[in-house]
């Protein structure tokens, strides 16, 4: 796939018929009117998605992409590069924090290794890898532009097969050191905010840290001298095979119809780089929480997607999108369980 060919990809639109069809079988139901809130509206997104009121959210996946960045040369996160491939092969045994909250509720995880710095296989990761990590930004460009589409296709590939096996919703999750960096950079970048605003402290760094990390965006940016309309340029010089990986499933997602839950900030910023490379993009996306990383406010924001979840979460991995599965479940038990007025016979006393 070429670059023109992937901005002229089409997204066809859901149906509003469907979504309209959905709330007036929320309506039905024995509860106050949007007595569910968010949850009517989001329900019949993805009923809306998966074009039938009738769907089924039972069999559920979250993509972790895992990928090193060469930023971290630069001592923006307080972990060594070497901890990415360790999370990875914890989360091949399902033994990391997405893979212990999605088995407890019989969803599955898929650990990708799109490009870890390392050459051995990790049993349990699927072996995607595009590069042994990218290059340090602050040097030269992460990624060139082949490697950018390979990992968006990785991504998108990922989205047609798993359509295939039967999923119905999907979620995002990465692993990567360094890359609350590369989002804030990207994130930046996309939106002309300020690096002090949008930068926070990732996996925990200290206050000297957090100012390196702001002080080497700024920079780069500074280098780089981006327009805010150039997000290829963006996403391929200053941000990550990860990145690049989750946008290809949100592409995907949109494209196969298949809806895709958001997670933390690295995923919010690789939500809004799908949605400026194929406009559309976001009608096929699930928000779930608000990052503490305050670019992941921003970004939402920017795609007008409103989070369910303000909890602070900082974990990635996918960590939140699972949680926002597990609401998902309770609010589908009562959909698809729907008891109505008229089953409790009291439509004439209820005047909405
Ligand atoms: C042991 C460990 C497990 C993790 N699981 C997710 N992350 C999270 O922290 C990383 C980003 O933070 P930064 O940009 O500051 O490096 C990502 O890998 C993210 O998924 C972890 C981080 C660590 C240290
Ligand atoms: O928002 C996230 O997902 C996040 C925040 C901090 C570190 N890692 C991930």
């Amino acid at each position: 796939m070429t670059k023109e060919e992937l901005q002229q990809l089409e997204i066809r639109c859901p149906s509003e018929e469907i979504k309209k069809q959905v709330q007036a079988n929320w309506d039905a139901v024995a509860k106050p009117l949007d007595g569910l809130g968010a949850f009517e509206a989001l329900t019949a997104k993805l009923g809306a998605a998966l074009g039938t009121a009738d769907f089924d959210l039972t069999k559920k996946a979250v993509i972790v992409m895992c990928a090193d960045n060469g930023i971290v040369a630069e001592g923006v996160s307080q972990s060594g590069q070497e901890v990415t491939a360790a999370v990875a092969a914890s989360m091949g045994k399902q033994a990391s924090s997405v893979g212990k909250m999605a088995k407890s509720i019989g969803a599955d995880v898929f650990p990708v290794d799109i490009g870890i710095n390392s050459t051995e296989k990790i049993d349990g990761v699927l072996d995607q890898k595009i590069r042994s990590g990218t290059r340090d930004f602050l040097m030269e460009p992460a990624m060139t532009e082949a490697e950018t589409l390979a990992a968006i296709e990785v991504g998108m590939e990922l989205v047609r097969r798993f359509k295939a096996e039967g999923y119905s919703l999907l979620a995002t999750g990465e692993m990567g050191i360094g890359n609350t960096t590369t989002s804030s950079a990207v994130a930046a970048a996309l939106s002309g905010c300020a690096v002090e605003e949008i930068t926070g402290r990732g996996a925990g760094l200290s206050d000297a840290g957090l100012l390196r990390k702001r002080q080497v965006i700024a920079e780069a940016l500074q280098k780089y001298d981006f327009g805010k309309d150039e997000t290829f340029r963006i996403l391929s010089t200053v941000g990550g095979l990860d990145i690049a990986g989750l946008a290809g499933v949100f592409i995907g997602g949109a494209l196969y119809q298949i809806p895709v839950v958001l997670d933390g900030v690295i995923s919010t910023v690789a939500a809004l780089v799908a949605e400026r490379l194929v406009p559309g993009t976001r009608a096929y996306m699930i928000p779930s929480h608000k990052s503490k990383e305050p670019a992941a406010a921003r970004m939402l924001e920017e795609l007008a997607l409103v989070p369910v979840i303000d909890a602070s979460l900082a974990l990635g991995e996918g960590t939140g999108a699972v949680m926002m599965f597990a609401l998902l479940d309770m609010a589908m038990t009562l959909y698809e369980t729907r008891t109505t007025f008229s089953d409790i016979s009291v439509e004439q006393y209820v005047r909405f």
